[in-house]
């Protein structure tokens, strides 16, 4: 396996050319590293090699460490399988080699990745490479020498900002920082690389040790000031993340104690983290999400995805003008239409302020802004969707008028358009009911919350889901309410929160009496008293009851697999990714506590909090909610 992941190719030049080769990122599996040590060892014994150069074939110098490792690490529990690259591979083979190694870094250079080109005696990159430590983002600290080599290469502030961040910078910057020794042309990555690393053997570059570094970390004083904000930001930005301290913290270790007890103290608290809920939760998001773009008799038939060039959006309201603003700004033709021309007129303008919001907050720039609203056109009637690609119906929750709309655009759009609707509540079979192309009919959803699309929104998706699901909503007349006292959200200002230019919405204490109102109406007051419940269980009382519909999609097969739900948990719901998305926290929590809490809440409020099926045998039987359904008789269900 080792020789396949890693090649040796010795030169006239005496440069021995090791590279990583593991498609499609050269990820640093188990037997990579291997194959590494073993091709290092084999180049620092021969005699006819005076220096090394390291690379990664396709492209790509490494995308870091194998992240199904931390996977099987997370399964079994047992993190000794994860072997020794800091001090082995890292610190002996590579930077305390006998001969000077040089690594040449395309494409990308991503945490262990990374961290192997740190320990090298010069770094080469070409334009436009990626260089970062993403592993905070995975919920751990970098783990092969990061924490102790970038601070010494690029200066403390600068390090901790690529940590904490998580974010790649590009190998232009990289030249600037000190991280890279020299940026050349792709065509000349090799050529100049193994040049050097022959200079460095012949004594006319230096040889430098990342690690033995101090030029670039400043006083004892004047690092713990840097590390003392950092730390104070980090407790604001990441309140629920441990590996922001402890990376700190370890870095902290190095400059007091030396670059490389600082090594010996990350791979500790590395191993440490890899164990913990955090890096658990953000592992297996990173590993689901891209396992969404699986799907069992699409992707592995063979079929490819179509580009999706022009788009027609039905209805130029908040919904519709927000769905255009995000796709022009990403490239793709829109046709916005509207029923008359005030109403289109208004829907240009509010994509116009988007347009120009994305400006002021500096995500978008002028050149950008213009190319965008290029893309943009404005239309009465079907004509211009003769070749869209898409259309997403965004007009109000009206099962005629979706259907009637649905009706016209099947004429109109090519046979291969994919026909979405916006709708929140309403059944997709019963908006395409009235149409031949049932089969192009999907839903898009797209909602930021009730203040910003206005409570008449709320109160039409309100109804439909007490016509669908009768038996499953839970009868609030606050909306109403809110309503009646002539508050529309921030549309008029008048919502939950009070909206000022320029700062964070801030809670509304007028609307406090409506809520009270509201209160009394529904009649979840025992003896007339608000009831007293922990932060804890309001937090169940949100949430379990969204486990509950996820079973029931997942006993309705509607998704692929448990995972996707987490997926669109994070992204669509902004469940955060720490806690690994809805159904992997709803296991982590215990099918069972949610099945007895959802059980007992029943009792007292009603069928809202009624545990499904589902939900009820995985608790009884003790199996997850995220096993797979033919691993279980429940997939009758
Ligand atoms: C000890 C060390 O300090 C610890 C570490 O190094 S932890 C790892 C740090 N590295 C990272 O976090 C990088 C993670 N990867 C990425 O951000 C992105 O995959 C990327 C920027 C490298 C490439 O992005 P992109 O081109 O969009 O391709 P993407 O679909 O994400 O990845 C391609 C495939 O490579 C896999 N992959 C990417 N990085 C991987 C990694 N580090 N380990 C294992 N698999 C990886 C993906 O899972 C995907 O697999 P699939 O084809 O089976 O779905």
């Amino acid at each position: 396996m080792s020789q396949i992941r890693v090649t040796m190719e010795v030169g006239n030049d005496g440069v021995a050319v090791i590279a990583i080769s593991d498609p499609p990122v050269n990820a640093l599996a188990i037997p990579t590293i291997a194959g590494l040590k073993e091709k290092f060892h084999e180049a620092t014994r021969r005699s006819d090699v005076k220096a090394i150069v390291l690379t990664g074939k396709g492209g790509r110098f490494s995308g870091g460490f194998d992240i199904n490792v931390f996977q099987k690490v997370h399964e079994t529990g047992d993190v000794s399988i994860m072997p020794d690259v800091s001090i082995d591979l890292v610190v002996n083979a590579i930077e305390d080699c006998k001969k000077p190694v040089v690594a040449a870094v395309e494409g990308l250079a991503l945490g262990g990745g990374l961290e192997l080109a740190m320990g090298c005696h010069a770094r080469i990159a070409a334009p436009r490479a990626q260089l970062g430590l993403p592993e905070l983002s995975l919920g751990v600290i970098p783990g092969f020498g990061g924490t102790q080599r970038l601070p010494r290469l690029v200066g403390l502030s600068k390090a901790i900002e690529i940590m904490l961040s998580s974010k790649p910078i590009m190998s232009e910057e990289g030249k600037k920082l000190g991280l890279i020794d020299a940026l050349v042309p792709f065509e000349e990555l090799l050529k100049v690389s193994r040049k050097w690393a022959l200079d460095i053997a012949e004594r006319r570059k230096p040889w430098l040790r990342s690690l033995h570094r101090t030029d670039k970390i400043g006083s004892l004083s004047e690092a713990r000031k840097v590390l003392k904000i950092a730390r104070q930001q980090a407790k604001k930005t990441a309140p629920n993340l441990p590996q922001h301290q402890a990376c700190l913290d370890v870095i902290e270790e190095g400059i007091v104690h030396g670059g490389y007890n600082g090594v010996l103290q990350e791979a500790k608290v590395f191993k440490e983290l890899v164990l913990s809920d955090t890096a658990k939760g953000l592992v297996h998001v990173f590993l689901a999400q891209r396992a969404t773009s699986k799907v069992p008799n699409v992707t592995d038939v063979g079929l490819k995805p179509r580009q999706t060039k022009k788009v027609a959006i039905i209805g130029g309201g908040l919904m519709g003008s927000g769905i255009a603003t995000a796709l022009i700004v990403s490239n793709i033709f829109v046709v916005l239409k509207e029923v008359n021309s005030e109403y289109l007129l208004k829907g240009i303008k509010m994509i116009e302020a988007n347009i120009r919001g994305l400006v002021a907050k500096g995500k978008l720039t002028n050149d950008k802004a213009e190319k965008a609203l290029s893309m943009l056109k404005g239309v009465l009637d079907y004509t211009e969707f003769k070749d869209v690609d898409m259309v997403i119906e965004a007009v109000v929750e009206n099962v005629p008028l979706k259907q009637k709309i649905f009706s016209e655009i099947e004429k109109a759009c090519p046979r291969h358009c994919i026909l979405a609707t916006n709708t929140s509540t309403i059944d997709l079979n019963l908006i395409g009911e009235k149409i031949k192309s049932q089969d192009h009919v999907i839903g898009a959803h797209f909602f930021r919350l009730q203040d910003l699309a206005g409570y008449g929104v709320a109160l039409a998706v309100g109804k439909e889901y007490a016509k669908a699901f009768p038996d499953r909503i839970f009868k609030s007349p606050l909306v109403e309410l809110l309503v009646k006292n002539g508050r529309n959200g921030k549309n008029n200002g008048k919502g939950y929160y009070i909206y000022e230019k320029g700062s964070k919405p801030k809670p509304d204490p007028s609307v406090l009496p409506i809520i009270e109102e509201s209160r009394q109406l529904t009649k979840i007051m025992p003896g007339g008293k608000p009831i007293s419940v922990t932060d804890k269980e309001i937090l169940e009382m949100i949430l379990f009851p969204v486990v509950n519909e996820a079973c029931r999609v997942l006993h309705e097969g509607i998704v692929v697999r448990a995972s996707d739900l987490d997926i669109a948990s994070v992204l669509g719901m902004s469940f955060p990714s720490y806690r690994g998305g809805i159904v992997f926290w709803a296991d982590t929590v215990g099918a069972n506590h949610v099945y007895k809490n959802l059980k007992r809440w029943s009792e007292i409020y009603g069928n809202f909090y009624k545990p499904s099926k589902f939900l009820e045998e995985r608790a009884i039987k003790g199996i997850p909610l995220s096993a797979p359904a033919t691993s279980s008789p429940s997939s009758r269900l």
